[in-house]
C-alpha cells in the first residue's frame, strides 16, 4: 500500500525543504519528498521512485484501509492542501507511569495523547514504581508498549539503582535491552562522585546522560521559584541556582569524562548561559525547553491563586528568566522542546500549593501552544519543526525527525489555521494538570502517522482515499471530502 500525500507545506529543515510539496510513503517508509508530483498517479510513478505495488502487497502499514481499490496499484491519496506536513514530532522527555502509577497514565491512554499532539515517538522516563533500573524491565516495558501505545516510545533508563542517586545501574545491559538514554529524572544525583561513575559508564556504554539539575540542600521545600513574588506570598521558595550550580558542575564532569550530557527542562537564564558556554566550549550537551517555562512565569502562579495546576519542577521562574529562554529557542542554544508531561491523579493535586505533586501534562497542548504564541515570532515553523522533530531525534540517536527517503514514514498533519479551545476533560491522556485549561489555541495537528499508518486523525481531519476516487471526486467537484477548511 502507497500514500501520496498531496498539495501540503512540506516542512522538513533537516532537508533545508520548506514550500509546496508531496510526500509519497511506501511500505512504512518516505519514498519521495519534494516538489509538487505531476497530476495523475500514474505520473507519480513515473515521475519519482516508488517501489512496483506488487512487491510492497497491501499488508504494508498504510493510512485509510479503504478497501479494494479501483486504481488496482493500492495507492490511497490525502489531500493535504492547507495543511503542514512534517516530520513527525518527537517527544524526548515524558512520563507515562507504567509500570506502578496507571491511574495516572498506562501505555495506551499516554500514546494516544502523544498521537493527539501530533507526536510520533516519545521517550519516557524511569521514575516508575519500581524504577526502570534493570534490563528485564526496560525490555518489559518497550514490549508492551510497542503492543499497547500508538505511537514508538522509547525507554530512557535509570542512571542509578532504585534512582536512589548512590550506585551506577548496569549500562551495558540496560543499552542492550532497549535504553536510548539515562536518566534519574525527578531526582537530581546530588553525589558529585556518583555523578563521574555515572558519566563515565554511561559513556562507555555509549549513552546520553540526561540530567534533572537540582542541587537538593537548596531546593528544600521550595514549592515555587524563590523570588518576588515567593516572598510577597511567603511561599517557600527554590532558587535558580539550585538549577544552575548542578549545570554548571554536571559540564565540567562530562568534560571530564567525555560523556554525553543533556539537560532536562531547563527554566533559569544562566542555566542557559552556562549551556552557552559548554557549547563553545566543546563540551557534547545538548539542552531542551519546555512550553510552560516558555509561556508562564512566576506572576502567573500569583496570577492563578497559587492554583496547583500551576506547579511543576523545575518552578516557573521570573519574567526574565522567561524572556532568556525564549532567546536562547530563537539563538539555536536550545536543541529541542520537550513536554515534561507529567499525569498526577486528581488527589495529588487536591490539596494546598506546597503539598501538591510537581508535574503538568503537555502532550496534547505543545504544538498548538508554541504555534499561537511563538510562530512565527521568535520562530519560525521551520525552527518549530526542528526543535520538535530534529532536534529530540538528535539528542536520543533516534530514527525519524526527518522526511528523507528511507526514513520511517512518520509524519504529521498540522492545520495551521485551526482554532480550539484547550479542554482537559477531553484529553485522550488521563492527567488532567495543565495550566491551560481553557485557552484558546490556533493550529493543531489533524492527523498522524506512524510507520505510514494512521494513528490518529482529528474530527474533519483528512481521509486518505483510493486513487481512483479522488480522480472520480475531482470530476464530480466534490473535494470537500478531505476535510480542509
Ligand atoms: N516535572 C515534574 O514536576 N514532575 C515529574 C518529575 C520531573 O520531571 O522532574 C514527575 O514525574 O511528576
Ligand atoms: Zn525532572
Ligand atoms: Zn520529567
Amino acid at each position: 500500500m502507497r500514500l501520496w500525500i498531496r498539495g501540503g507545506r512540506l516542512i522538513d529543515p533537516s532537508q533545508g525543504l520548506d514550500g509546496p510539496g508531496d510526500l509519497v510513503i511506501a511500505g512504512g517508509r518516505i519514498v519521495y519528498a519534494g516538489p509538487p508530483l505531476p497530476g495523475a498517479p500514474a505520473a507519480a510513478q513515473a515521475g519519482s521512485r516508488l517501489p512496483d505495488a506488487g512487491a510492497l502487497g497491501d499488508g504494508a502499514a498504510a493510512g485509510g484501509g479503504t478497501g479494494p481499490n479501483p486504481a488496482g496499484a493500492g495507492l490511497q491519496v490525502l489531500d493535504a492542501r492547507g495543511l503542514w506536513v512534517v516530520p513527525g514530532l518527537i517527544d524526548p522527555h515524558v512520563h507515562l507511569r507504567t509500570p506502578g502509577e496507571t491511574h495516572k497514565e498506562t501505555l495506551a491512554t499516554g500514546g494516544a495523547a502523544a498521537a493527539a499532539g501530533g507526536f510520533t515517538a516519545v521517550a519516557c522516563m524511569p521514575n516508575t514504581r519500581p524504577p526502570l533500573d534493570d534490563a528485564i524491565r526496560v525490555e518489559w516495558l518497550a514490549m508492551k508498549a510497542a503492543a499497547e501505545a500508538a505511537v514508538r516510545v522509547y525507554v530512557v533508563a535509570a542512571a542509578t539503582r532504585g534512582l536512589a542517586g548512590d550506585e551506577p545501574a548496569p549500562y551495558a545491559a540496560l543499552k542492550a535491552a532497549g535504553a536510548v538514554a539515562v536518566s534519574d529524572d525527578g531526582r537530581p544525583i546530588a553525589r558529585a562522585g556518583v555523578m563521574v561513575r555515572v558519566l563515565e559508564g554511561a559513556a562507555a556504554a555509549g549513552l546520553p546522560v540526561l540530567v534533572h539539575a537540582e542541587e537538593p540542600e537548596l531546593s528544600a521545600g521550595g514549592a515555587m521559584h524563590a523570588g518576588a513574588v515567593a516572598a510577597a506570598a511567603g511561599m517557600p521558595g527554590s532558587p535558580a541556582t539550585a538549577e544552575a550550580v548542578m549545570v554548571a558542575r554536571d559540564l565540567l564532569l562530562a568534560e571530564q569524562a567525555g560523556a554525553r550530557l543533556h539537560v532536562l527542562h531547563a527554566s533559569a537564564a544562566v542555566t542557559l548561559d552556562l549551556v552557552r558556554w559548554g557549547k563553545a566550549r566543546g563540551i557534547p550537551v545538548t539542552v531542551e525547553v519546555t512550553p510552560h517555562h516558555l509561556l508562564l512565569c512566576d506572576e502567573d502562579v500569583a496570577a492563578a491563586g497559587f492554583h496547583p495546576h500551576w506547579k511543576m519542577n523545575p518552578p516557573l521562574r521570573s519574567r526574565r528568566d522567561r524572556e532568556a529562554l525564549l532567546e536562547a529557542v530563537a539563538d539555536g542554544t536550545v536543541d529541542a522542546v520537550a513536554t515534561d508531561h507529567a499525569p498526577h491523579h486528581g488527589m495529588d493535586k487536591d490539596c494546598p500549593f506546597p503539598e501538591a505533586a510537581f508535574g503538568v501534562v503537555g502532550l496534547e497542548t505543545a504544538l498548538g501552544l508554541l504555534l499561537t504564541h511563538l510562530v512565527p515570532r521568535p520562530l519560525s515553523p521551520a525552527r518549530l519543526v526542528e526543535l520538535m522533530a530534529a532536534g529530540p531525534a538528535r539528542i536520543l540517536g533516534l530514527p525519524g525527525g526527518t522526511l528523507r527517503p528511507g526514513a520511517p514514514a512518520d509524519v504529521t498533519l498540522i492545520d495551521p489555521q485551526r482554532r480550539w479551545v484547550v479542554e482537559p476533560e477531553r484529553f485522550a491522556s488521563l492527567g488532567r494538570n495543565t495550566p491551560f485549561a481553557g485557552w484558546t489555541l490556533r493550529g493543531r495537528a489533524v492527523g498522524t502517522l506512524v510507520g505510514g499508518r494512521m494513528v490518529f486523525r482529528l474530527d474533519g481531519g483528512p481521509v486518505p482515499v483510493p486513487a481512483g476516487e479522488t480522480a472520480a471526486q475531482e470530476a464530480a467537484g466534490t473535494q470537500e471530502t478531505a476535510g480542509i477548511v
